[in-house]
């Protein structure tokens, strides 16, 4: 006899006991599973069941929880693999982390160790480094020649590529995945603003470059960093294997497109240099003594961030606009009645590109825009380190190293924050009696996030969005093929999970 059955004989009622705690504790978890939103705690997997059961509508179920949690909750991960986490949507506690004890919470070593295709840049750089980096940032943004530069850039492009390309498209009758061409215009319109060259994405015949095929397999490779634990990803980098090996590839696409533009630029003469980004890093030395923005690591790092911290969060911004469009006409047809004697440009074909300087009147086509990113933040989380213990406004307690997700898809839609109808689209709710745009705080509206570490392109990227929705709207009937569903994808970026799938209609021929 083994010592298992030994143990039995001699202990039977020990035996007993165990197997009743067994018992009750997973008669408990049942039917706290029924009872609740909130994710059962298995022994061993923690909540892991739940992410993998809800892995498809992630941000919703987040949202769920939330809502009966009181908008803060601790998630436990499998056991030994260190992957608890803290996962909020309370504005005093982003408030509280992103404004107020803002050095208590820094980006962290492990996030810029699975952000390392970004290098030492801006969006991963923290305490000296990073303010460095931002105060020159901030100079560049402000600059008139960079503003008039990118300004120009996108109604240049919108005129000479998206709308004929879309005209293609609507003479054929053809069905458009929409978000694709977004995602192929906004990296081409990015690329433009950082270098002052073409990448010509949006040809109608040619598939995606290598440059744009290479951006795309890192962030997946990225993703995938974020959602198996951090051993599983290191120990494929080391083999490099899987989608560590895509990133490594990918990463060598990227570095020799970017150092060639830069070699390319440092060829021209100082004069030529125009108002990219690229141009204006180069022209800051002549202000800085300091030898550091002339480094070609430099300058990399800096034009990989920009490019990756632009293109997707407008692209997918645009596509869930039109799906909003699609889904309320009536707040469409307000704005084309605001668009209405605006002043607009003519391009072959007989398209219309409103200029920016005119669209500052289109008060209601910004409220939609800002209520598309309340519902369909493009990042949909955020996420913090606690450097020292603390104690959030709610009272609970974060020890040194917790991670704390904040889920800006959840703060959209929890009625404490932004009333009864949180759920519905309300351009309305962003326009004061007055007929002007209603301010709210950024720690309640995070999509532009809050604090020292608020987006720098802001401004700049609403700017280029209402020239863009402006002049699709005005030029075409957008709608959305039958039967096709539209819903987020569980990513880290709010990208769609099928696409959006539309046709278009010439308004002139209608
Ligand atoms: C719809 C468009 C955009 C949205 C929703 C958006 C949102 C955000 C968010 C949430 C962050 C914080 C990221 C983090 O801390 O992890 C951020 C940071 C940043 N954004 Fe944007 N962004 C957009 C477009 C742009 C564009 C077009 C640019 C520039 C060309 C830009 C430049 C930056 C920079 C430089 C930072 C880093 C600031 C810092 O860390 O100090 N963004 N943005």
């Amino acid at each position: 006899m083994g010592p298992f059955w030994t143990f039995i004989l001699l202990y039977p009622e020990i035996f007993l006991a165990i197997i009743c705690f067994f018992w009750f504790s997973l008669f408990r978890l049942i039917r706290q599973r029924q009872k609740s939103n909130l994710p059962v705690n298995w022994p061993v997997f923690g909540m892991l069941p739940f992410l993998v059961q809800n892995l498809h509508y992630i941000h919703d179920k987040v949202a769920d929880v939330l809502r009966e949690a009181g908008c803060t909750f601790m998630v436990s991960g499998p056991w030994f693999l260190n992957m608890n986490f803290l996962i909020t949507c309370d504005p005093a506690t982003v408030n509280h982390c992103f404004n107020a004890n803002f050095k208590n919470y820094p980006k962290g070593s492990e996030f810029a160790e699975m952000f390392d295709i970004l290098g030492d840049g801006l969006l991963v750089a923290d305490s000296e480094s990073w303010e460095y980096q931002r105060r020159m940032a901030m100079y560049i943004f402000a600059a008139r020649t960079f503003r008039s530069f990118a300004m120009s850039t996108i109604a240049r492009k919108t005129g000479s590529v998206l709308l004929p390309y879309l005209d293609h498209m609507a003479k054929f009758g053809s069905e458009v995945e929409l978000e694709g061409v977004f995602m192929r215009f906004s990296l081409d319109v990015t690329y433009s603003t950082v270098f002052a060259a073409d990448l010509d994405c949006l040809s109608v015949s040619s598939p995606i470059p290598v440059f744009g095929q290479a951006t795309k397999e890192a962030e997946e490779a990225v993703l995938f960093r974020h959602v198996v634990p951090p051993s599983v990803w290191k120990l494929l980098r080391l083999l490099n294997v899987g989608t560590e090996k895509k990133l490594a590839n990918a990463k060598v696409v990227i570095d020799q497109f970017i150092y060639e533009e830069i070699a390319k630029r440092k060829a021209q003469a100082s004069d030529g240099l125009q108002g990219d980004i690229l141009s204006m890093y180069m022209k800051w030395s002549i202000h800085e003594s300091a030898h550091k923005q002339k480094d070609e690591r430099f300058l990399r790092d800096t034009a990989v961030g920009f490019i990756f911290a632009g293109k997707d969060l407008i692209a997918v911004t645009l596509t869930w606009f039109f799906y909003m469009m699609c889904k309320h006409p009536h707040v469409e047809a307000r704005i084309l009645q605001e668009l209405k004697g605006l002043q607009s440009s003519t391009w072959p074909g007989d398209l219309h590109v409103f200029e920016w300087d005119t669209l500052r009147s289109a008060i209601y086509l910004q409220a939609a825009l800002l209520e598309t990113l309340r519902l369909f933040p493009a990042t949909p989380f955020e996420e913090k380190e606690a450097l020292v213990d603390d104690v959030l406004p709610n009272g609970t307690k974060v020890s040194r190293n917790t991670r704390i997700i904040f889920s800006l898809y959840a703060m959209g839609r929890i009625e404490g924050i932004w009333g009864k109808d949180c759920m519905e689209f309300k351009p309305e709710r962003w326009v004061s009696k007055s007929g002007r745009l209603r301010h709210e705080p950024s720690y309640k509206f995070l999509s532009f996030n809050t604090g020292p570490r608020s987006c720098l392109g802001k401004e700049l990227s609403l700017s280029n969005m209402k020239i863009i929705v402006a002049s699709i709207i005005h030029n075409f009937k957008v709608e959305l093929v039958d039967g096709h569903e539209v819903m987020p994808q569980s990513s880290v970026i709010l990208h769609t999970q099928n696409g959006m799938m539309v046709r278009l209609k010439r308004r002139d021929a209608a």
